[in-house]
C-alpha cells in the first residue's frame, strides 16, 4: 500500500492555512481533506444475485450509489430481454421504500443468442450491455461461450449496430494456461483479434487485474474500450490470499495479482484517465459456501466500496481525481446522464462488521472487523 506522503506539506505535518511562506496545491488541498462532497456515484460491476441474497444485499448498494450495471450471472442466467426485465423487476421490489436507485439490466451472452434478441434488448431501455462470460472462467459461468468467433459473429455485429456494449469477463479458460496469466493470454488470444475484426464494437473490459489490461485498454480508442476496477485489484495483492493462512474471503476471480500489478492499476485510475471507471463486482456468496473445500470466487465489498475507493485515492495524493472515476467516467462511456444527488465522504473512522446476519446464514464482507476512514451519506 502506498503509505509514503505524496507531498512535502503531508510529510511535514503542515495543517492547511498554517504554513507561513508555504502555499499548499489545489490538488494537496484537496488530499488533506477531512469531508469531501461528490456527485452520487454509480457501479458499473455489480452482482445483486435474487431470491433472499438480492433482499439481503440491495440495500448497501443502493445507499451509496445511483445506477448500478446488474450482472446477469443468476441460475439459470438471464439471456433474453423478458428475463432481464421480469429480473429488475424483482431488484426494484428488493429496494427499500423511497429508494431512486436505478438498476441497469444486462444480457448473458451464449452460443445461441440470436441478433434479435440483441434489437429487442436495445429498443427495451432495461438492457444497457452485454456479459460475455467464457465457459467456465467464472461464478455461473457454465452457460457461457464456448466460441466466440465461431458461434457469436452475428451478434457481435448487430451489437455494433445497435451501439450496445460487450462486458467482458477476460479470462481464458485453457486449464493449461496458468491461472495468474488468463487475463493476458485473453487479451491477445480473443480481445485484440476481435477489436481487429470489429473496431467499432464498443467493449468494457470488467474488473481489470494486470500492468497487461491496463497498457491494453490505453491502447485503444477511447471512448470505444474502457474499463471497470474494483476495490480489491486497487488495495490488494495476491499476498492476501495467502496471509497467516488461507484466506478465502479475499479470494475472486480474477485471481488477485502481484504487487506491480496492483501498482500499475492504482497508477492508471488516480492518473486521471477517462478510460477507467468505478465496478465493484461485489459478489456476496454465504459464508458458508466461501469457507469450504472448494470455496466460491466472490468479494461482498458493497458496504465498503466507497470507503475503500477513497482510501485508494487519498494514499495517492489524488482526492482530487476520486469523483471523475466514481461518478463521471462510467455515464459518459454509457452515454448516459451524470447523476445529480451528492454525497458526502466524512473522515470518520469506522470498524467494518464482522459479518451480516440473515435468517438464511452469513455475508462476510471485505475488510471484515478491520477500521477505515471515510464514511459515505446522502446529503
Ligand atoms: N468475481 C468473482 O469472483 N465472482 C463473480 C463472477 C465474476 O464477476 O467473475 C460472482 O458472480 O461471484
Ligand atoms: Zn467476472
Ligand atoms: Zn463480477
Amino acid at each position: 500500500m502506498l503509505k509514503t506522503p505524496a507531498f512535502p506539506c503531508h510529510a511535514l505535518k503542515i495543517p492547511i492555512g498554517k504554513a507561513k511562506g508555504f502555499r499548499h496545491s489545489l490538488k494537496c488541498r484537496a488530499s488533506m481533506a477531512e469531508e469531501l462532497n461528490i456527485t452520487l456515484p454509480d457501479d458499473w460491476h455489480l452482482h445483486l444475485r435474487d431470491g433472499d441474497l438480492l433482499q439481503a444485499v440491495a440495500p448497501h448498494s443502493s445507499s451509496h450509489f445511483g445506477r448500478a450495471i446488474v450482472m446477469p450471472n443468476l441460475k439459470p442466467p438471464i439471456t433474453t430481454t423478458a428475463a432481464a426485465v421480469a429480473y429488475k423487476d424483482s431488484i426494484m421490489k428488493a429496494l427499500p421504500a423511497g429508494s431512486n436507485f436505478s438498476p441497469l439490466m444486462t444480457l448473458y451472452l451464449t452460443d445461441k443468442t440470436s441478433p434479435e434478441e440483441i434489437k429487442l434488448a436495445r429498443r427495451s431501455e432495461v438492457v444497457y450491455g452485454v456479459k460475455l462470460y467464457p465457459a467456465g472462467a467464472t461464478t455461473n459461468s457454465q452457460d457461457g461461450v464456448t466460441d466466440l468467433f465461431g458461434k457469436c459473429l452475428a451478434v457481435l455485429e448487430e451489437m455494433v449496430e445497435q451501439n450496445m456494449p460487450l462486458l467482458v469477463h477476460g479470462e481464458v479458460t485453457d486449464p493449461k494456461i496458468d491461472v495468474f496469466d488468463r487475463e493476458k493470454v485473453f487479451i491477445e488470444t480473443i480481445l485484440q483479434p476481435l477489436i481487429n475484426r470489429l473496431p467499432k464494437l464498443k467493449i468494457v473490459m470488467e474488473h481489470i487485474t494486470t500492468k497487461d489490461a491496463v497498457n491494453f485498454v490505453e491502447s485503444c480508442s477511447e471512448g470505444l474500450v474502457a474499463a471497470t476496477v474494483t476495490p480489491q485489484h486497487l488495495l490488494l495483492n495476491r499476498n492476501a490470499i495467502f496471509q497467516g493462512g488461507l484466506r478465502p474471503h479475499n479470494y475472486c476471480l480474477p485471481v488477485l495479482k502481484r504487487e506491480t500489478h496492483r501498482q500499475a492499476i492504482v497508477s492508471a485510475v488516480t492518473g486521471g484517465s477517462k478510460r477507467f471507471f468505478l465496478g465493484t463486482d461485489s459478489a456476496p456468496h454465504e459464508k458458508q459456501s466461501k469457507e469450504s473445500s472448494c470455496g466460491c470466487a466472490g468479494i461482498y465489498n458493497a458496504p465498503v466500496a466507497l470507503s475503500a475507493y477513497t482510501k485508494v485515492f487519498e494514499e495517492a495524493g489524488a482526492l482530487d481525481k476520486l469523483e471523475a472515476f466514481t461518478s463521471f467516467n462510467g455515464p459518459d462511456f454509457y452515454g448516459l446522464p451524470r447523476n445529480t444527488p451528492r454525497v458526502k465522504l466524512t473522515k470518520t473512522p469506522w470498524k467494518v462488521p464482522e459479518s451480516f446476519s440473515f435468517s438464511f446464514g452469513e455475508i462476510v464482507p471485505m475488510f471484515a472487523g478491520e477500521t477505515l476512514d471515510w464514511q459515505p451519506s446522502l446529503v
